[in-house]
């Protein structure tokens, strides 16, 4: 689903991404991991067309699409999320999934334009769309309270939700675990799962808890110095003596 070849970023003379390669099969929930500065986000904002690369490729359903802007590569279907949820603060739980663009719209609400019956009935079925995603995320009883006043698991919630609104097809998630109660992560973790197993999302997950990662990813890549140093299932990974000598310098051992 997602090629990545010989990926370079230079950032005024530092190499952050240094020939990075790897690919990403279609229903798989892969992880990246990696110590601090190990280029994950930067790698991040190259698949996501938030930055252009300084060289290699990036393959995304066949094409090339090395360059092409986050907007574009977000109407072919691939998606990111943030470490910090992006809610609009005043608005409802339920209005921050309307106001996420369908992918594939686009022309039609131009064509639309002059037909306000269809825009009315285009807007019931976004109303009604929102709806079943507050509810497959269990978030109905916080439908009509504002954004900002919702706990950091359930930002993270609306979060996934807002990329259920699109019909994406490969979701990057940045740190989804980061500052999520233990309960509430648990109900992120099944409805990523389930999002995978049944509704056929591709996941890469930039991620730091190991617990999360057991149980969610395979394959687990871990990245240093800007490019992959292993990449296999999470035991293999976590086991191998190269891993955690990345993170030595960092965590005193610690590969988390
Ligand atoms: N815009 C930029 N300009 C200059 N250097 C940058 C820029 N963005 C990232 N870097 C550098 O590139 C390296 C990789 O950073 P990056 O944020 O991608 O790492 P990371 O693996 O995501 O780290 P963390 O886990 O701490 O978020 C770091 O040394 C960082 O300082």
């Amino acid at each position: 689903m997602l090629e990545l070849d010989q990926l370079v970023m230079d950032f005024s003379g530092f190499r952050a991404v240094n020939g990075c390669s790897f690919r990403v099969d279609e229903g798989s929930i892969t992880a990246l991991i990696g110590p601090n500065g190990a280029g994950k986000t930067t790698l991040f904002n190259l698949i996501a067309g938030a930055l252009v690369p300084t060289s290699g490729t990036i393959r995304f359903l066949g094409e090339d699409v090395t360059g092409l802007s986050s907007d574009a590569l977000f109407h072919k279907g691939l998606v990111r999320t943030f470490q910090i949820p992006h809610e609009f603060h005043r608005l409802t739980a339920l209005e921050n999934l309307m106001m996420v663009p369908p992918a594939q719209i686009g022309e039609g609400l131009f064509a639309n334009w002059l037909s306000w019956g269809k825009v009315r009935a285009s807007e019931a079925e976004v109303e009604q769309k929102a709806y079943d995603t507050l509810e497959f995320l269990e978030l109905t009883h916080v439908a009509h309270q504002r954004a900002g006043n919702l706990s950091g698991g359930q930002k993270k919630l609306l979060e996934l939700g807002r990329t259920m609104m699109t019909d994406a097809k490969l979701v990057l998630l940045d740190e989804p675990a980061a500052g999520v109660n233990r309960t509430l992560l648990r109900k992120l973790e099944e409805k990523i799962q389930i999002l995978n197993k049944e509704r056929g999302y591709t996941f890469i997950l930039i991620e730091h808890d190991m617990e999360m990662i057991e149980k969610l990813c395979d394959p687990v890549i871990c990245m240093a110095e800007g490019a992959v140093l292993i990449q296999g299932d999470f035991q293999t990974v976590r086991s191998d003596a190269r891993v955690l000598e990345a993170y030595l310098g960092e965590t005193a051992g610690e590969v988390a």
